[in-house]
C-alpha cells in the first residue's frame, strides 16, 4: 500500500464520535436526535439511508429523501454528516447532497467487485472514506478494500472495527477481533481505527464495556448508534442508545489514564476465551437436560458409562495433541460429568 499521510482526524476532537441512528426514518426524528446529541462529544452524524439487511421485506432505508433531512442536520445543527454507500448510485448521491464522511459497509468490504466500484465512482474525492473491516476476519480484503480507494486517488482515509460475522452469537452480536485490528494499526499507523461497539454488541449492555477497551488499545474515534426512541427504531433496535448516554459515559473518562496495553491486550484475550467457556458450559448442561428428558421417556439410565469412557479417552488424546495434560482434561471433564448426571438426576 502507498504511504498514507497523517491526516484528517487531527482536525477534530479525540476521541472522534460518530453518532445517530442506525436508519433515518423521518424528518423529526433525525432532528430530534440531533438535537439532543451533545456537540461537545458528537461531532459527526450519521444514519443510515439505504440498509443492507439480511432478509428481505423488513424496512430497507429511506432512500434519497433522507439525504435532503440530512442537509438540514448539517445547515441548522451544524454537524458534519456521514453515511453509508454500497453501490455507484449510492456514491452518485451522496456527492450531490454533499456527505461529509461516507462509509463502505462490512458486506460491502468483502465483495472486492462492490469496493472497486465505489472507488470508481468517489475517483480523486477529498472526502473522509471509512471502510469498516469485512464480516469475516480476513485482513487483506480490508487492506486491499483501502488499495482500491488509494488506486483512485483517495486520500482521506480511515478504517472502523465493528466485530467479524459469527455462526452463534455468545457475547456478542459481532465477535470483536482486537489482534487483528491491533495488526492492522502496527501496518498502517496513519490510518485511523475506529471502533462500532453498537454492531460488536448488538445490545445495549455491552456498548460501553467495549468502548472502554477500545479506548485502551489508543482507537481515534467511535461510531455509536443512537435513536431517540431505542425499543420503536425500524431497524437495530436492540443496540441503539439514547442520545445522552454518550456524553454521560465520555464525560466520566480519564483520557490521560493509560494501562500497559500489551498486558492488557492479552488480559483481554484470556478474559474473552473464559467468557466463551462458561457460554460454551451453559450450552452443554442444557443439553445435559434435554438428554435427561429423552431418557426418562426410554426408560434408560442416567449414567453411561461405556459413552463416557470413550469421550473421556477422546479429550484425552485431543488434550494431548494440544499440549494439555492428562491430569487436567481428567480433572475439568470429571466435574463436567458430575454436574451434568446431577442435572440428569434432577430431570429423572
Ligand atoms: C449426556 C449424557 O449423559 C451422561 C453425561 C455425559 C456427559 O455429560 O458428557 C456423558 C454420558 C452420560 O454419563 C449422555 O448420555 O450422553
Amino acid at each position: 500500500m502507498k504511504k498514507i499521510e497523517p491526516n484528517w482526524i487531527n482536525s477534530f476532537k479525540k476521541p472522534l464520535i460518530i453518532s445517530g441512528p442506525c436508519s433515518a426514518e423521518n424528518e423529526n426524528q433525525i432532528l430530534e436526535i440531533a438535537k439532543r446529541l451533545d456537540k461537545n462529544y458528537v461531532e459527526i452524524f450519521r444514519a443510515g439511508i439505504w440498509k443492507p439487511r439480511t432478509r428481505p421485506n423488513n424496512f430497507e432505508g429511506i432512500g434519497e429523501i433522507g439525504l435532503k433531512w440530512l442537509n438540514k442536520v448539517k445547515k441548522k445543527k451544524g454537524f458534519l454528516v456521514a453515511i453509508e454507500v454500497a453501490n455507484k448510485i449510492h456514491v452518485e448521491l451522496a456527492l450531490k447532497y454533499d456527505i461529509d464522511i461516507i462509509w463502505i459497509g462490512a458486506r460491502s468490504t468483502v465483495n472486492p467487485f462492490t469496493v472497486q466500484e465505489i472507488a470508481e465512482s468517489l475517483k480523486d474525492t477529498n472526502k473522509i472514506i471509512l471502510v469498516k473491516n469485512p464480516l469475516n476476519p480476513d485482513i487483506d480484503l480490508w487492506i486491499g478494500a483501502l488499495e482500491r480507494l488509494i488506486n483512485k486517488g483517495i486520500k482521506n482515509l480511515g478504517v472502523i472495527h465493528r466485530g467479524f460475522s459469527i455462526y452463534k452469537n455468545l457475547k456478542y452480536r459481532n465477535i470483536p477481533n482486537w489482534k487483528l485490528a491491533l495488526k492492522f494499526k502496527k501496518l498502517y499507523p496513519n490510518i485511523p481505527m475506529l471502533c462500532d461497539p453498537s454492531h460488536i454488541c448488538g445490545n445495549r449492555e455491552g456498548i460501553f464495556e467495549v468502548i472502554k477497551k477500545a479506548i485502551h488499545f489508543n482507537y481515534e474515534g467511535f461510531i455509536i448508534e443512537t435513536h431517540c426512541d431505542p425499543d420503536k427504531a425500524l431497524s437495530d433496535s436492540y443496540q441503539q442508545i439514547l442520545p445522552e448516554k454518550i456524553k454521560e459515559f465520555f464525560s466520566k473518562i480519564d483520557f490521560k489514564k493509560k494501562k500497559n496495553i500489551k498486558l492488557e491486550y492479552k488480559r483481554e484475550f484470556i478474559n474473552e476465551l473464559d467468557e466463551n467457556l462458561i457460554y460454551l458450559l451453559s450450552d452443554r448442561m442444557i443439553l445435559s437436560e434435554k438428554i435427561a428428558i429423552i431418557k426418562k421417556i426410554n426408560n434408560l439410565l442416567v449414567f453411561q458409562p461405556k459413552r463416557w469412557e470413550s469421550l473421556i479417552e477422546k479429550y484425552i488424546n485431543l488434550g494431548n495433541r494440544l499440549g494439555l495434560s492428562k491430569k487436567l482434561i481428567k480433572k475439568i471433564f470429571n466435574e463436567i460429568h458430575k454436574e451434568s448426571i446431577n442435572i440428569q438426576n434432577k430431570i429423572i
